[in-house]
């Protein structure tokens, strides 16, 4: 059986380990450019040991953006930040990921620390679309245009440029966000999708985005590189989203390519109580690994080694991804490789001898 210091490989890529750090909104871009900042906050993470680094969610377009601070690959601009980032990142040997993404009706909000919530269009907003003129609600209360046909085909265009140019920024994995109540989500929930073309409706017509828009990313991403798909596996509501739909809709991204799902949950439904605590949503992982056959992610509030490492040892998922764990501690594998009796496995920086 595998553990978590076991090397992970999906079509040509080799991880060193399966820990991954989680894509994590950092909102501290101008007009969607890395910076320095984002080259030492994930530069650091590689060091410490990861196997794998996923880039925030990095919008297709500048009206993706979840917030004005938001990453972006909607422009040739961006590519050369990235690649600086990514020559580090595989340096210090781990692979460089990025999630792209597109926000729908949750786009044109403040950053957290700026009080969240939709931007007036006078005061650094802009207009939102999404599948139907049904707004999220609370803070997030602008209603979406609802987007035409064509549109669509924009937008789905826009991630296929977005993987292009991912690719030119030597990422070597590819994550389309489906998940936490963004556009792709926004197409899959009924919540949130009240269309009667061939977008809404019935489940099929409701997956239609997300299969087509991956489709067309997969015809362009290389076939030696993995390609993988965040959802949200429910929106603990009773009327949405929910785990069945989201192993259907597993093994059809597997159909259509797609070589590991990566299980968060929520977003989706203004106001759903989230039963959040340790590993929460690793049972998700678990059966849509075991039920569509795809390899999975597990990630949620994973925060010990020995947590860690019983995930990938039991089967319930490939791949651990840590989110906040690794912003408090970007050396949390070299520590878990201690832990658990693996130091072998992956090495700190010879500058870091003195320390693990
Ligand atoms: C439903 C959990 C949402 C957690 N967040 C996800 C983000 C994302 N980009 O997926 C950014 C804000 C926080």
């Amino acid at each position: 059986m595998s553990h978590l210091f076991e090397s992970l490989t999906i079509k040509s890529v080799t991880l060193r380990n399966r820990i991954g750090v989680s894509p994590m909104c950092m909102y501290s871009s101008e007009d969607g450019v890395a910076t320095d900042w984002h080259l030492v906050h994930l530069g650091a993470r590689a060091a410490g040991g990861a196997g794998l680094i996923i880039a925030e969610a990095t919008a297709v377009s500048p009206e993706g953006r979840i917030s004005p601070g938001d990453a972006g690959i909607w422009a040739d601009k961006h590519v050369e930040p990235l690649q600086r980032i990514n020559r580090f990142v595989k340096a210090h040997g781990a692979v460089a990921g990025i999630q792209i993404a597109h926000a729908g009706r949750k786009a044109s909000a403040a950053r957290p620390w700026e009080k969240g919530g939709h931007l007036a269009d006078d005061a650094g907003g802009w207009p939102v679309v999404g599948p139907s003129a049904v707004a999220f609600g609370g803070e997030l209360s602008k209603v979406p245009q609802a987007l035409t046909a064509q549109e669509i085909k924009g937008v789905q265009a826009d991630f296929v440029a977005a993987a292009k140019r991912s690719l030119a920024a030597g990422y070597e994995l590819l994550e389309i966000h489906a998940a936490h109540g963004y556009l792709l989500h926004q197409f899959l929930s009924p919540l949130s999708n009240g269309r009667v073309d061939e977008y809404g409706g019935l489940f099929e017509n409701r997956a239609r985005f997300l299969l087509e828009t991956t489709r067309a990313v997969r015809a362009v991403w290389p076939e030696k590189l993995p390609l993988i798909v965040r959802i949200s596996c429910t929106d603990w509501v009773a009327v949405g989203w929910d785990i069945e739909e989201s192993v259907e809709l597993a093994k059809r991204l597997k159909t259509e390519g797609v070589d590991l799902i990566d299980c968060s949950t929520g977003g989706g439904a203004h106001g759903a109580k989230v039963p959040i605590g340790p590993a929460y949503q690793v049972k998700f992982a678990e059966r849509i690994r075991r039920e569509a056959g795809i390899s999975t992610a597990a990630v949620g509030l994973i925060t010990e080694a020995k947590q860690a490492d019983e995930i990938v040892r039991t089967g319930q998922a490939d791949l651990v991804l840590l989110g906040r764990e690794s912003l408090r501690d970007p050396n949390w594998p070299l520590h878990a490789a201690k832990q658990l009796g693996h130091s072998e496995a992956v090495k700190p920086p010879v500058q870091y001898a003195r320390a693990f």
